[in-house]
């Protein structure tokens, strides 16, 4: 079996084209070969699936065998692998996902190779149950969560996957491995849940350390970065076009008033082909 390995800032998938449909057994293949020590290594499993609504579908696996419904630095690896791989020659496609259906993606050519993505992340979700959470509100905003102790204020955002963003006073050096596990799983979340730490550093940047629900602590959530941006303007923090910078670098996020869909643009690279017997 081929695979290609791509990463969005350090955010890291196998990628594997050409199949049909998931193969039985997806997320145990998924465990084995995102094990970075027994397998390729990687964040994600990552499928390019035919679509019937779109030019193609992503189906995304986490490192821990759960599938998510949607993944934002995947969706830019996957739209750099059809192009550089000859599979469309558009630079402008469209991507279905599970959690925010057919969504359009715009394609930055240089010298022949995608090199960076614009990709339309539809709307956000924020009443409380369709997060899900367990608080019902048509937005849960700054809201009180207790775990072993220490009371953290959270704001709940689905952009097909489910996120709570926590203000911290330095998200950089923040005890993620501390508390990122412990919020993850916490009860008030009922599909668990991606954490991000973030410290707004004006109303255009955000620093933001994330915990993500299925693969721990990576260096990028696309997500995670379009969770946060939300969040930080309904909190009045900061406006509604922001770099979210990461461990693993930035990403520059939308969220458009006239359409309310949010936009994230970052880029997107393959590190190398291979096979599996
Ligand atoms: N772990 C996430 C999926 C990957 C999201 C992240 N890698 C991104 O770039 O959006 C979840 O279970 O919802």
């Amino acid at each position: 079996m081929k695979f290609t390995k791509l990463h969005g800032l350090g955010n890291d998938f196998i990628v594997i084209a050409g199949e049909k449909e998931l193969p039985a057994g997806v997320d145990q293949l998924a465990i084995r070969l995102c094990n970075r020590f027994f397998g390729i290594g990687a964040d994600g499993l990552v499928y390019i699936l035919p679509s019937e609504k779109a030019d193609f579908k992503m189906r995304i696996i986490n490192s821990d065998g759960s599938e998510a419904e949607q993944c934002g630095n995947a969706i830019r690896c996957v739209s750099k692998y059809v192009y550089d791989h000859k599979l469309t020659d558009a630079t402008e496609i469209t991507v279905e996902t599970l959690g925010a259906g057919v969504q359009k993606v715009q394609l930055n050519v240089q010298e022949g190779k995608v090199a960076t993505v614009r990709v339309d992340m539809g709307q956000p979700i924020l009443q409380g149950l369709e997060v899900p959470t367990t608080v019902d509100e048509a937005k849960v905003i700054n809201h009180p969560i207790e775990v072993d102790g220490r009371e953290f204020r959270f704001t709940a955002v689905s952009m097909g996957n489910p996120h709570c963003v926590i203000y911290v006073d330095d998200a950089v050096n923040f005890d993620l491995a501390v508390w990122g596990p412990k919020l993850e799983v916490h009860p008030m979340f009922p599909r668990k849940i991606n954490v991000e730490f973030a410290t707004v550093k004006n109303r255009a940047f955000t620093d933001m350390r994330v915990w993500e629900r299925g693969a721990g602590p990576t260096l990028a959530c696309g997500t995670g970065a379009c969770a946060t941006l939300v969040s930080s303007v309904l909190n009045g923090l900061t406006d509604r076009q922001a770099t979210v910078s990461l461990k693993g670098g930035d990403l520059f996020i939308e969220w458009n008033e006239e359409d309310n869909h949010v936009y994230m643009t970052g880029p997107a690279e393959e590190v190398y082909q291979g096979t599996l017997d």
